[in-house]
């Protein structure tokens, strides 16, 4: 298909010399003679032309507005103006808004066409980043699958994008993609020109945790030097993403759900309230229902979270995905280690099938890794998926932690939960420091205050 240059100039018949010079090199050429009619095709009738080529000074106005307002609307195009002798603060004010280059009337057609021609190809490679960054990342198609499942998420997360919610929780086991569809949510949805901002509820201990969302004036505790600004300011506009939400203690929780009723905060010490314009994600692998009848999740944050809600399906639950799924990822990793699968043998489909994917479709991506990592030619190699038996062939036998010598075990089959493997952690460390917490915090790699936050949140008495 042939390229669309609009050329934009009242001379006629300069108009028609450009007119016919583009068409014999195979352009298609729309010619504009005002500024309104130029305005009419590009904004009205969305043109897309690849080049625009234009005189400034038109009959109806400066060619300058139109640039700007183009710019603002259009993909990605070179705007290349023609002026007459003298007009050089226009020129660098063209240049200024991003016009690729500016010729001096009469022109060279020689010198225009080298002219064009580079215009083309920078407008050319524009899109092709911007084809590239809108495949990857941004856009329901992100969330891979053929499945019903994996056709519903993408179904909602397309009604999603153009709701504007304040708050949304998106559960689903560890693995099945949580955060790949908050950023989806965040990058294709109403809050997407804001910042999008982070934080694992589960890593930092209550008072931190609430220092980091709210902020906090100079003073408002002993450590608290300078003020702070809180995560809820910093996202205003844009998206907070709570991950792991269920592990957010339950005082927190009532704070959190003021800031996302009144959208309103105060800094910890602070008198004044800060307005804040921010969508919330939060994403837990528990069941939230669950939790609030165990009395650790506050019913009224939840119902209020459950106004939108996305539950992600398990991979076990849309085996049809498998195939979607691993071939980019083989793709992935062949230009990451310089491989070249090619053949996926049916064994490997079917024991792709057969296994229960305790890690959903993270697991899935460290085991494609591994074995196109270890693959010697360009088959994938059985040998190295090593996913054990499947769960529904033959019952696994259960394994159990051990300790063994200076190293601990753990079951990677599904049966451990990670706050369970966590909790036999600290404890197998403790027994073995005597219960001495500094020791203990240092064998483990992190701080006492850490340590002593998880002895807390796991119950563990010594
Ligand atoms: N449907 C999908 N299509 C493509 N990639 C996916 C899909 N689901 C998950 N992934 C990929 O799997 C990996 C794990 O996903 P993600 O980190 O979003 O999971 P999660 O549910 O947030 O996990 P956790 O609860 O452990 O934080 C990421 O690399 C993500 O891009």
């Amino acid at each position: 298909m042939a390229d669309t240059i609009l050329i934009l100039e009242d001379e006629s018949l300069l108009g028609a010399e450009l007119r016919r010079h583009f068409q014999r090199q195979d352009w298609e050429v729309c010619l504009c003679s005002s500024l309104a009619e130029a305005r009419h095709w590009l904004l009205e009738q969305q043109l897309d032309p690849l080049v625009v080529l234009s005189d400034m000074s038109l009959g109806d106005g400066n060619a300058l507005s139109l640039l700007e307002e183009v710019r603002k609307a259009q993909r990605p195009q070179e705007w290349i103006f023609l002026t007459g002798y003298g007009s050089i603060p226009d020129s660098v004010q063209a240049l200024r808004l991003g016009a690729f280059d500016f010729l001096e009337k009469p022109c060279d057609l020689g010198r225009l066409d080298l002219v064009v021609q580079g215009a083309a190809r920078s407008a050319r490679a524009q899109r092709r980043v911007e084809l590239m960054s809108s495949s990857v990342g941004q856009g329901v198609d992100a969330f891979v699958g053929r499945s019903e499942a994996a056709e519903r998420v993408r179904a909602l997360l397309q009604r999603l994008l153009t709701v504007p919610f304040s708050a949304l929780a998106i559960t689903g086991e560890t693995g099945t993609g949580k955060g790949l569809v908050a950023r989806i949510l965040h990058q294709g949805g109403l809050h997407r020109d804001g910042p999008m901002v982070e934080i694992n509820c589960a890593a930092l201990p209550k008072e931190l945790l609430e220092s980091e969302l709210f902020g906090h004036e100079a003073g408002a505790f002993t450590g608290a030097k300078g003020r702070r600004r809180g995560l809820l300011e910093q996202a205003s506009g844009g998206t907070l993403f709570l991950d792991e939400l269920g592990e957010m203690d339950i005082e927190l929780q009532a704070k959190l759900l003021k800031a996302i009723e009144d959208k309103r905060i105060r800094r910890l010490g602070g008198e004044q309230e800060i307005q804040v314009d921010v969508q919330i994600i939060a994403a837990t692998h528990r069941n939230l229902q669950q939790r609030v009848e165990q009395g650790s999740f506050r019913e009224d944050l939840y119902h209020r979270l459950s106004v939108f809600q996305l539950e992600l399906p398990a991979l076990r639950e849309r085996l049809d995905d498998i195939q979607d799924l691993v071939w980019p990822l083989v793709h992935e990793f062949n230009l990451k280690a310089n491989r070249r699968v090619r053949h996926i043998p049916p064994e490997v489909w079917q024991r792709l099938r057969q296994h229960h994917w305790p890690g959903n479709v993270r697991e899935l991506r460290n085991v494609v890794e591994r074995c196109v990592l270890l693959a010697e030619d360009e088959r994938f190699p059985l040998e190295w998926l090593q996913l054990g038996k499947s769960h529904e062939a033959e019952p696994v036998p259960v394994m159990k932690a051990e300790v063994q010598g200076d190293a601990l075990v753990l079951p990677l089959d599904g049966s451990m939960a990670l706050d369970e493997m966590e909790k036999h952690i600290i404890e197998t460390a403790l027994t073995r420091h005597g219960n001495n917490v500094v020791a203990t915090a240092r064998a483990l790699g992190t701080t006492r205050e850490t340590l002593r936050y998880r002895l807390q949140k796991y119950h563990i008495k010594i």
